[in-house]
């Protein structure tokens, strides 16, 4: 194991959970059978569900974050909307939630002091700002109080942690939904003790497979299909993420990139480096092209997720460059849900890689971790990991096999494959191997791979889910210029175009789709795949939030406000028990709520069950529990529509845990 101090891959057999052969098979049922098969199975039928013996039984941004979006055109200038479901309190939650949703909590109890700003105030503050007419604000980012930097784990204990969460092994394909298993249950009555539910209760659904677009659509899709090619010149669209540990270059390699690239003229860049030399921020002149507000340029921080677009010889890209800071996770994380493929900045000079993957707990430190982790859980599988500032080290490429040489195993521990993840030097103040081979003689005299561009291009697009029922998950919502209310996001599966009656949930409410753009253009039709800006007809504004989901009238998405999951249990000083607070994160949606049941923990090896009912769950196991939402949230079955079926747990201000929906409990 390269690399002093990091021994995350001794206490597992890594070969056990996945095959390292290049030759890698995406099919998560062949590749998960531990998971995959018992989820299917589980789903399919809930009653099968093995006993004990056997086995039984994680901004455009979620709630929260929102994209700084380009000035919107054609009708849809961006208007903030404060009747948002993220500025609503939510209702009160009895005795299951003894501390009210979004109560300040330091930590396992512990009562934050208010002697310093909290990270809610840091987002409430951005929050509050009016957002320019290129920017969209953050709105709603609940967070809580950070752990004190006392309860970070060891490097021993991270290490087995990282072990575990590959075995989760959460795949992003197509969304193709092999089964549709789309029962609610009540869970194994074996393992919960639990009546099972009226079966009159439970509510029918058509299974997803039966789901055919309608033939107005199916033309549309297939005219738009053949004008692909003609329209972008043969270019592929990819949603990609700017990841990794604060202050590790990411604003400012994506600000150069740019400007290489032709988006950014020169008298731009010269008016960002004016200013920041004016303000002492001379160094982050580059960053300041894409951190337009004035939180993050007086912080030196991101706060919002930056969307910005420029085309590579293959594709048209759709940037999210996420902020880094432990306090703006949730940002991170709505943007990540977004993205097809992530650039992991890692800073190489001598200290700044080792605070950036340290464990996470200190402040300020280890987001190369939680944001790794993160990414692989919410379905990002391509990866290319940039290694910044080789130039404080005289772009020494033993420096850069060093950081490789840790890292590496910690990203096949967490899930990712060596054939998916490249390695490349870039300096991004000096606009070394951005767009071409190096220039300066220390990086020209060894590096022969890839430039950033090259790594780009190299990322395979995301198969769309076409021919699915319609899921759009709410992003933000604005007024649109000509009247009417606009969402956008990532339309996750199916299409739509002008007309398209669709429904709003939660809530059920019918709208008409009266206007669409793709990346700031009109189009007549929008398809899985494409960020879109939607005006709906018909619908009232406190339906739209963020965190709501259009969906198909006749094939809606569920609407739970209790689910099982099957999570990894990250970093967590003390062991979760049945009440724990938690803040959940799913697609765009983030929501209060509690684990309300420990089912089971399993071996992540087998998926075996090796005990029912515990009284805790400790960090590094994988367990199924039952999670309890303050307010029902749009989500899906893993296994019915995997960009909907996964989610995050986080407390304190940390990933506690990832993980897969296995069945949900629909509202009425
Ligand atoms: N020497 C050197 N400095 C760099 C390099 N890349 C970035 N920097 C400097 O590092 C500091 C932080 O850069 P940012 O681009 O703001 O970092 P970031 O990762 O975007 O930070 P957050 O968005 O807040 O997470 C700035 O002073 C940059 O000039 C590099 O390759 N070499």
């Amino acid at each position: 194991m390269a690399g002093k101090g990091y021994s995350y891959v001794d206490d597992y057999d890594v070969d056990d959970w996945y095959d390292q052969d290049d030759d890698y098979d995406d099919d998560y049922e062949e590749d998960h059978p531990d998971l995959a098969e018992t989820a299917k199975a589980e789903a399919q039928n809930p009653a099968a569900k093995p006993a004990v013996k056997g086995r039984a039984d994680a901004s455009k941004p979620g709630k929260g974050t929102a994209a700084k979006q380009g000035t919107a055109v054609n009708g849809l200038a961006r208007a903030p909307l404060d009747a948002g479901r993220k500025v609503e309190q939510p209702p009160p939650l009895q005795q299951t939630f003894p501390i009210a949703p979004h109560t300040l909590v330091a930590h396992a109890g512990e009562p934050f002091r208010f002697e310093q700003p909290s990270p809610d105030d840091h987002v409430i503050a951005a929050q509050s700002r009016k957002p320019t007419p290129s920017t969209v604000q953050a709105r709603g980012v609940q967070q809580v109080s950070p752990r004190p930097a006392s309860a970070a784990p060891s490097e021993a204990a991270q290490a087995n942690i990282e072990g575990v969460v590959q075995a989760l092994r959460l795949q992003d394909e197509d969304n193709d939904g092999r089964r549709d298993s789309r029962t609610t249950h009540n869970g194994d009555a074996s393992t919960s003790g639990r009546p099972e539910p009226d079966p009159q209760q439970q509510r029918r659904r058509r299974p997803l497979s039966e789901y055919k677009p309608d033939s107005d659509l199916a033309r549309a899709l297939a005219e738009a299909s053949v004008q692909d090619g003609a329209d972008k010149g043969g270019k592929t669209r990819l949603h990609l993420v700017v990841l990794g540990h604060v202050d590790a270059g990411k604003s400012t390699l994506m600000g150069r990139l740019l400007h290489e690239l032709g988006h950014i003229s020169q008298k731009v860049v010269h008016k960002a480096q004016r200013d920041a030399t004016a303000a002492g921020k001379g160094s982050f002149a580059w960053a300041w092209l894409l951190d337009e507000r004035s939180e993050e340029r007086s912080r030196g921080v991101t706060v919002d997720v930056a969307t910005t677009f420029f085309e590579t010889p293959r594709h048209l890209v759709r940037l999210l460059d996420a902020p880094g800071h432990r306090d703006f996770v949730p940002n991170m994380i709505a943007g990540a849900a977004q993205a097809d493929a992530a650039l992991l900045l890692v800073d190489g000079s001598v200290g700044g890689f080792e605070a950036g993957f340290g464990a996470g707990g200190g402040a300020g430190g280890g987001q190369t971790r939680e944001h790794a982790q993160l990414a692989r859980s919410l379905g990002i599988e391509q990866l290319a990991v940039i290694v910044s500032k080789l130039d404080t080290c005289a772009f020494s490429q033993d420096r850069f096999e060093e950081v490789k040489g840790v890292l590496l195993p910690f990203l096949r521990t967490s899930g990712f494959r060596e054939s998916q993840v490249q390695w490349l030097p870039a300096v991004g103040p000096s606009g070394q191997n951005l767009t071409g081979p190096p220039t300066e003689p220390g990086l020209a005299s060894w590096w022969r791979g890839p430039s950033v561009v090259a790594a780009i291009d190299a990322f395979q697009p995301a198969v769309r889910a076409v021919g699915r029922p319609l899921r759009l998950p709410i992003a933000d919502v604005f007024k649109g210029q000509r009247g009417g209310m606009a969402v956008s996001g990532k339309l996750e599966g199916g299409a739509l175009k002008v007309g398209t009656k669709v429904l709003v949930q939660p809530g059920g409410h019918p709208a008409t789709v009266r206007s669409v753009e793709v990346d700031g253009q009109a189009v007549a039709l929008a398809r899985a795949g494409d960020t879109v800006d939607v005006v709906l007809a018909g619908v009232d504004s406190s339906a739209l939030a963020v965190g709501a989901l259009v969906c198909h009238p006749e094939w809606p998405v569920p609407v739970a406000a209790r689910m099982e999951a099957r999570i990894v249990v990250l970093d967590l000083p003390m062991p979760i028990l049945k009440g724990r607070q938690v803040s959940i994160h799913v697609h765009t949606a983030q929501e209060s709520g509690q684990i309300s049941r420990l089912i089971s923990v399993l071996n992540p090896k087998t998926g075996e069950v090796t005990r029912a009912r515990p009284r805790a769950i400790v960090k590094g196991q994988t367990a199924v529990v039952e999670i309890t939402v303050a307010r029902p949230v749009c989500l899906e079955q893993y296994t019915d529509y995997r960009a909907l079926g996964r989610i995050a747990l986080r407390d304190g201000g940390h990933t506690i845990a990832v993980g897969i929906i296995v069945s949900l409990h629909e509202s009425s």
